[in-house]
């Protein structure tokens, strides 16, 4: 759906937006039965009925109601009538077609010559087919009350409703309950026998899909169209019932006050876990979003997590490269001196199981990280997997073997390159990976949501999966993820007898959310110990199964630092039994706001909450200069800890 996730609900469908799961389902609105009901038991609407029946005695009425405007395809239906006559000549001198145009609500030339076009229509029909004692064609265009129409629908043998674009459309349904009655009794006077009623209904019209027994036509193809008339006046009266009985139970049931109460329980549903989230505005002009997070969501505290650190012997730390250790807009991807050296003094401490974990290939991973001998890599997302520079590369165990799907993905990729200017295909050892950075931002992100579905059906039964990411789109083997391989590393070292007390996670992208997943499980899984500190971290406020965020790639790195200067290479293992965590980490309340910053560069918010108050403190002056520096923009305030 329109290549945001989603997901099937009891339903209806739940798309997952910025936090917010926004619910989506087809609601064809009924009509007011009540109100229905009530015209139909005025008296003037059966002294209409009675003098109607006397004015088209012996006549088999169609009948259009329509508001008179371009799209409601009326001449297309006095051709077809036109039509009808011509090819049908039995219905000469007996059907009529009387058409009740509401008056046009809007003016101009179109609409002018739309209305040129019907009067020539009737003018013709007419002529053509007119005499002394038959008006083939009625066609009323004053205003006409609900008493009046609902007398017309009473004594219609069929409804014709051919617009060529339209909304819902309930032109069909009134003429159902009207032609049902009231009850038993009044069957006796306009009604007597058996209800019955028939249709012929455009296919562009929104009712159309609830009424299987209407005969559904296209109103550009006149002649099928006339076609559809004769068949519906001259279906057996039996069939006219049966239908006429099982769009009556359909319409008498789904009305208004269903469809209302329906909207109500699937919006309670849809909501449900948005009161406990906490709403945040942020972004600036054209790129300002309304997020919901999680209340416990809160900003990886440095000072909580180097106390963590420094208590616990076995850490295992797993860091995203691309927009993590690196900033997403970097041309020169190559890791700086500065992240190099951090990454060497986490590596030098006998305790430290340290890894890059990226969706990047083991040749570029690995000759950007030669120098960081000790550095662990797991390369494609954890299909490659290297432990340290003197080890071999590892492949992914659970990970498909079959790269079939690769020829089937590969010319899908190649059309969306050509039509997309700017796109270009990375083809990896394990995967395929469709770039669209470079493309117009738009059109770019319309194509790779377009191609992600069309991925996702030319592989459905392939063992590949399909992924979007930070401007790509990548198909990789089936059970191959961030999560998974973290998983592993954590499994080997509980292996070795080093089980790790403290686990560091940090990624920007969806990727990084399975690493998140994976090891919000690994406590249940005895994979650490219980009391292991676990801080998975995002890069950016974000809706996340992170716990964490750091604001940005700046942000990560000051933090490892801090990590890397209380590293001692040399330092013994602490005592065992010595307290591994604090309990600042996963289960601790949140940390309250201290101080309110503005910034351009990082991340603008003001909480919405209680009926959308914003908390905004006085800090005008700092207000005044972040207006001066966007003009155009609106000023937000980030709140920080
Ligand atoms: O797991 P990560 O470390 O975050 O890496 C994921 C992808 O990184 C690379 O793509 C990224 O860099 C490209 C420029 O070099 C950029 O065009 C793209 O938008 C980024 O996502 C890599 O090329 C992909 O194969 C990785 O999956």
């Amino acid at each position: 759906m329109l290549g945001i996730e989603y997901q099937s609900k009891r339903g209806y469908i739940g798309l997952e937006y910025f936090g917010r799961t926004v619910g989506i389902k087809i609601m064809p609105v009924g009509i007011h039965m009540g109100q229905i009901e009530t015209t139909l038991s005025m008296p003037d609407r059966e002294w209409r009925v009675n003098e109607l029946k006397q004015q088209f005695e012996g006549k088999t009425i169609f009948l259009g109601v329509d508001d008179m405007d371009i799209f409601k395809g009326i001449n297309l239906k006095l051709l077809a009538f036109e039509q009808l006559l011509k090819l049908h000549p039995k219905w000469q001198g007996r059907a009529v077609l009387v058409q009740i145009a509401n008056p046009a609500r809007g003016r101009g030339r179109d609409l002018e010559e739309i209305q040129a076009e019907i009067a020539e229509s009737c003018r013709r029909i007419s002529t053509q087919f007119g005499n002394d004692g038959y008006s083939p064609v009625l066609f009323i265009d004053r205003p006409m009350s609900a008493a009046e129409r609902i007398a017309y629908y009473t004594v219609a043998e069929c409804v014709v409703v051919t617009p060529v674009r339209d909304g819902m459309n309930l032109t069909p349904y009134e003429y159902i309950v009207c032609r049902h009655g009231l009850n038993e009794s009044q069957s006796g006077s306009e009604l007597a026998g058996p209800r019955k009623s028939m249709l012929v209904v455009s296919e562009f019209i929104g009712c159309s899909p609830s009424l299987s027994g209407a005969i559904r036509v296209n109103p550009w193809n006149t002649d099928a169209t006339a076609e559809a008339l004769n068949e519906a006046i001259s279906m057996s009266e039996s069939e006219k019932q049966l239908r006429h009985e099982k769009h009556y139970k359909y319409v008498s049931t789904h009305d208004v006050a269903y469809w209302a109460k329906s909207f109500l329980l699937d919006l309670e549903r849809c909501c449900k876990d948005h009161f406990r989230r906490r709403c945040w505005g942020i972004g600036l002009g054209f790129g300002f979003r309304v997020v919901a997070l999680d209340p416990n969501f809160r900003k990886l505290n440095v000072d909580a997590i180097v106390s963590a650190y420094e208590r616990s012997k076995s850490r295992a730390i797993f860091l995203d490269y691309d927009g993590t250790m690196t900033p997403q807009t970097a041309i020169d991807k190559t890791p700086s001196a500065e992240v190099i050296s951090i990454l060497n003094t986490l590596c030098a401490d006998k305790n430290n199981v340290v890894f890059i974990v990226s969706g990047r290939g083991r040749n570029s991973l690995g000759t950007w990280f030669s120098p960081c001998k000790k550095l662990g890599i797991a390369a494609e997302h954890g299909y490659f997997l290297r432990w340290n520079k003197d080890e071999d590369w590892e492949t992914c165990s659970q990970g498909s073997t079959d790269f079939r799907w690769m020829q089937m993905a590969e010319p899908v990729m190649k059309l969306y390159t050509e039509s997309t200017d700017g796109s270009y295909m990375e083809a990896k050892e394990s995967a395929l990976v469709w770039h669209h950075q470079d493309a117009d931002p738009g059109f770019g992100s319309a194509q790779a949501k377009e191609m992600l579905e069309h991925l996702e059906s030319v592989l459905a039964n392939e063992p590949a999966s399909v992924k979007p990411g930070q401007f790509i789109v990548e198909v990789k083997p089936q059970g191959v993820s961030k999560g998974v391989v973290a998983e592993k590393i954590l499994s080997t070292m509980v292996e070795g007898k080093r089980q790790a007390d403290f686990v560091l996670c940090i990624g920007d992208d969806r990727s990084d959310e399975d690493m998140f997943e994976g090891i919000a499980g690994v406590k249940a899984k005895d994979l650490v110990a219980a009391t292991t500190s676990v801080f998975a971290c995002t890069v950016g406020q974000k809706p996340s199964k992170a716990r964490y965020y750091l604001d940005d790639s700046h942000d990560v790195i000051n933090m490892l630092s801090a990590l890397a200067d209380v590293t001692d290479p040399s330092s013994p293992t602490p005592e065992p039994g010595s307290p591994a965590s604090e309990p600042e980490a996963e289960d601790s309340p949140p940390l309250e706001a201290s101080i309110w910053v503005i910034s351009n560069s990082i991340c603008h918010g003001a909480r919405l909450e209680e009926g959308l108050e914003f908390e905004i403190y006085s800090v005008l002056f700092i207000i005044c200069v972040d207006v001066y520096i966007v003009p155009l923009g609106f000023a937000w305030i980030s709140k920080c800890e």
